[in-house]
């Protein structure tokens, strides 16, 4: 059984799906850890959940980043540790600089609510590692600044690299613009750091881990990082 720590932040909203997921659905050893607290405690994950921490005040994530928590969060990924960050926590990855880029408001400057299509683009790192490249996985977005950006240099960096993990593509399975519900470069949805152990992404996959749900394709993310921690997993989604 794996030990997951879920933040929470003033704010965070996403923190309680995480944690039944990862805890109800998955069967795993998952507990809350607050903002301030100095460590993420013993983990095998750690998870950034999301929501609207400090209001989204100056930009989505960037108070947060400065949370007394995020220091060991840095030093745990620097010790190769499991770190998902999904949307906001995704937009506090990168304001921590443990991921490249920005999240900008979105293109149509409208809060986006939908399921959106994910192509899984590359599989290294353990979140996606039991998942093929190229499989289309339905995942709900739901936020206000998704809209991913970085220079061109870091951009093709990250594509060299095989660091863009998640694409927006449409009913096509093509990463055609309209595809992406925020206008983000490259359709990009998620990038991971170079050693592959920290993950962010805009859609929610702890959203989507029971058939209840409508998909249960976000489970498939959990159960790759799970297996690579070599954690025995539930057997409902
Ligand atoms: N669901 C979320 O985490 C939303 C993230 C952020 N508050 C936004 O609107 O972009």
């Amino acid at each position: 059984m794996a030990k997951v720590a879920v933040l929470v932040f003033p704010g965070s909203n996403c923190d309680h799906d995480v944690y039944h997921a990862t805890k109800h659905v998955l069967g795993q050893d998952a507990r809350f850890v607050w903002h301030k607290e100095g460590s993420v405690g013993e983990a095998d994950l750690v998870v950034v959940p999301g929501g609207f921490s400090y209001g989204d005040y100056l930009r989505a994530g960037a108070i947060a980043r400065f949370s007394p928590i995020m220091k060991d969060v840095v030093r745990f990924a620097a010790t190769g540790g499991l770190v998902l960050g999904v949307c906001n926590g995704f937009q506090v990855l990168c304001e921590a600089e443990l991921l490249p880029g920005a999240l900008m408001r979105n293109a149509s400057l409208r809060f986006a609510c939908k399921d959106a299509r994910l192509r899984v683009e590359s599989t290294a790192t353990p979140f996606t590692a039991e998942l093929e490249t190229g499989e289309v996985l339905t995942v709900p977005v739901a936020h206000g600044e998704g809209n991913y950006t970085a220079d061109d240099a870091t951009l093709d960096e990250l594509e060299a690299e095989d660091r863009v993990v998640f694409r927006y593509v449409d009913a096509a399975g093509e990463a055609v613009p309209e595809a992406a519900p925020n206008g983000s470069a490259r359709n990009i949805a998620g990038v991971r750091n170079a050693r592959g152990n920290v993950l962010g992404m805009m859609p929610h996959p702890e959203r989507c881990v029971e058939p209840v749900l409508g998909t249960a394709d976000g489970a498939k993310i959990f159960r790759s990082a799970l297996a690579h921690l070599g954690a025995e997993v539930g057997d409902v989604a």
